[in-house]
């Protein structure tokens, strides 16, 4: 057994339940995840995704179910300065210029990390000076990063972290977080950004009416992403027939104009061409990854 294996899971989340009045928010969550591992929270929304960063941050009390993070309770490993969180709302306390702001948080941290590395992985050289009420919001979500960071937490939890970022923003917000993460760090973000969690997080977490629609390597719904979409023209079209193509999933039909969803659209074709030799104006397009998701999402849905 390695050391690492020992360590246990920095989240563990079970059978975790939250109703809001009649909004059953988060349904019965179950996740584990290990130390060193990056794990994106995707889902549309409403799916229940800052609910359930909430009750692993130990700001919402779950109603039933248990969650441990890094082996304690989650109030305990927030005292204990070991998780590190950049939340959707909350104020920057105002009057301060940033550099203060930064050392005042770091002031309260049993085991503060350098300043100087606080700063640097925040990129936040230029702005040191610089009012707290006077940052964009891009800038203003760079000075929470940091906050997050001043503790030197082993787990950090972020939670739509890069909504108010451009392009370029973006791009070097995740090229600091890949230098945290190779420090054998963890980290749990939401984010709406589907080619994010593909291109950041070893896993997906795809939450969808607050349940784990889908849970695995970014690969894998990139996979379900790899389903293509066959439309033809047929008279007479036999919906019962047709969805007995080989790799045919979901069909439609519009009068004439048929649609079939396919995992293996090459063998879908030849299969429609022999048995369906009347099928005209045939067209193969790829869905985007935004439509596997869509199609992952109402699966849960209508459970
Ligand atoms: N404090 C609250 N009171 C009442 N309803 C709430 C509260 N917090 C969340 N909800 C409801 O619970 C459901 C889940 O909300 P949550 O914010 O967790 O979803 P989300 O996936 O983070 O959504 P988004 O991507 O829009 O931020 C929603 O229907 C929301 O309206």
């Amino acid at each position: 057994m390695t050391s690492q294996s020992k360590r246990p899971p920095s989240v563990e989340v079970h059978d975790v339940h939250k109703q809001f009045g009649t909004v059953c928010a988060v349904d019965g969550v179950t996740f584990r995840i290990e130390p060193g591992e990056v794990v994106a929270l995707l889902g549309p929304n409403g799916a229940g995704k800052t609910t359930t960063l909430d009750m692993i941050l130990g700001l919402t009390r779950p109603d039933r179910g248990e969650i441990q993070i890094l082996g304690t309770t989650p109030r305990q490993a927030l005292d204990d300065g070991q998780v590190g969180c950049v939340l959707q709302q909350g104020d920057l306390l105002k009057g301060l210029r940033v550099h203060e702001l930064i050392r005042a948080v770091s002031a309260l941290q049993p085991r503060p990390a350098p300043l100087a590395e606080v700063v640097k992985r925040a990129q936040l050289d230029d702005l040191l000076n610089r009012k707290v009420t006077k940052l964009s919001g891009g800038e203003t979500q760079r000075v929470r990063f940091a906050l997050a960071l001043v503790g030197d937490p082993a787990l950090l939890i972020l939670d739509e972290p890069t909504a108010a970022m451009d392009v370029s923003a973006r791009r070097s917000f995740w090229d600091s977080m890949r230098e945290f993460v190779a420090a054998d760090r963890t980290v749990l973000f939401s984010t709406h950004y589907l080619e994010e969690a593909d291109a950041i997080a070893d896993r997906i977490i795809l939450l969808a009416q607050g349940r784990v629609v889908a849970d695995g390597p970014a690969s894998q719904i990139r996979a379900v992403a790899g389903a293509k979409t066959l439309r033809c023209t047929l008279s007479d079209a036999q919906p019962e027939a047709l969805s007995k193509l080989p790799g045919a999933g979901p069909i439609t039909v519009h009068g004439t104009q048929i649609t079939i969803r396919s995992l293996d659209s090459d063998r879908t074709l030849r299969a429609l061409l022999d048995g369906f030799p009347l099928a005209s104006d045939i067209e193969v397009t790829a869905a985007p990854l935004a439509d596997a998701v869509l199609a992952l999402t109402d699966a849960g849905s209508h459970r």
